[in-house]
């Protein structure tokens, strides 16, 4: 009998046992050495709570907003790719989760439904995750159908001009999947027979050229919200800020790309301080349990968002998994609150968390 997933590694082993090797490895995996990988998980557990008590926390609340969206909480869906690779209603059942859970799914542009599909499939509150491609024309049509279907922002993916070395995909040459998005306007076809098949298609098709400049094209061919996915510094979070964005992703693409690039944590603080208040900050990256959420809070993101953890879930278990998925961080971080003497998410301080750099700040 399927074991009952108590937490998210249960959740990962169930996933494990689903699904084929190569798209496992292609869930789980990360960029080389995939230090970065360990480290985005292992940073929150160098953080530690300065709880309060004594504070009545009978009733706790963990609705928020995100662009004035309203959320049952600060826990959105990240851009993954190709879903269907883990369950046969791909991002479907994705987005039916989250509208369940009354949360925003940001949807990747290479998904394995159409966009028109997961808009009609339910009323879940939707983003466009976007790669600008050398065919700048795709990129402009696949906004523009987002815009006419509904979508509220736009999420402009800025650390991938190339797809990182991921050495799994490159081993079980990791195959390109049916990317529905794309019919009738581009080939998924690549020559090569080496490697990573998928690696060889992103490569081909991503327009490495892609520059701050090209934020006034994107905002000349939509009305939507800009978000910049993949900021991991304070100098490119002032340039967002002064390109006009509408908002910041503090990420590292789950460790995929650039190996040994920070764990997100741990850079969140400084950019925070650099966008002093003018865009909302949100992060992703290692989010595995609900302490990492309350983590993230601590340190000014407005909400954090999962990638790998709903891919478990709908590989274990369909829709029915990703909303299991949710709401077993909504709950641990419901209880985290709890613990530390927070009702709400506005009462999560800064002095509720204590970092590896308070520490030796204390000794010096
Ligand atoms: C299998 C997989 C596919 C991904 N595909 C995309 C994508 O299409 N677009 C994108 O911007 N990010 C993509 N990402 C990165 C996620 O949006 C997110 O940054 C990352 O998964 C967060 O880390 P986590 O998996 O530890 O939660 C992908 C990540 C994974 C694991
Ligand atoms: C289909 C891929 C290019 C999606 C992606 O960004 C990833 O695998 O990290």
């Amino acid at each position: 009998m399927a074991i009952e997933p108590i937490n998210m590694n249960e959740f990962q082993e169930l996933a494990k046992q689903a699904l084929p090797k190569m798209y496992y490895d292609y869930h789980t995996g990360g960029a080389e050495d995939q230090y970065t990988l360990k480290e985005n998980v292992e940073a929150f557990s160098r953080i530690l709570f300065q709880p309060r008590i004594l504070l009545d926390v009978s009733r706790i609340n963990l609705s928020t907003t995100v662009l004035g969206y309203n959320l049952s909480s600060p826990i959105m869906l990240a851009p993954t790719g190709c879903h269907k690779l883990a369950h046969p209603e791909g991002e479907i059942a994705t987005a039916r989760a989250a509208a369940a859970c009354k949360t925003i799914m940001v949807l990747s542009c290479m998904s394995t439904c159409t966009v028109e599909e997961v808009a009609s499939s339910c009323d879940a509150i939707r983003f466009f995750q976007l790669y600008v491609y050398r065919r700048r024309d795709v990129s402009a049509q696949l906004v523009q159908r987002a815009e006419r279907c509904g979508y509220k922002a736009i999420v402009l993916t800025a650390d991938t001009p190339r797809l990182g070395r991921r050495e799994a995909d490159i081993k079980n040459k990791m195959i390109t999947p049916e990317l529905k998005n794309f019919e009738g306007l581009m080939s998924t076809e690549v020559d090569s027979e080496k490697g990573s098949q998928l690696e060889a298609f992103a490569s081909e098709i991503l327009d490495p050229s892609l520059s701050w400049k090209d934020i006034g094209w994107l905002k000349s061919i939509t009305n939507l919200p800009i978000l910049i996915k993949g900021v991991l510094t304070a100098e490119d979070a002032v340039k967002a800020v002064d390109v006009g964005v509408a908002g910041i992703i503090v990420s590292n693409h789950g460790a995929r790309q650039l190996d040994y690039a920070p764990p997100t944590i741990s850079v969140l603080e400084e950019v925070v301080q650099a966008v002093g208040g003018k865009i909302p900050v949100l992060l992703d990256g290692g989010i595995r349990r609900g302490t990492d959420v309350f983590k993230a809070l601590a340190l000014g993101a407005q909400a954090v968002l999962i990638g790998r953890p709903v891919l478990y879930g709908l590989a274990a278990m369909g829709e029915n998994g990703v909303r299991r998925v949710i709401e077993m961080l909504r709950d641990e971080l419901e209880l985290t609150m709890t613990l530390c003497g927070c009702c709400s998410l506005k009462d999560i301080a800064r002095s509720h968390v204590q970092t590896p750099r308070d520490r030796l700040r204390s000794l010096l």
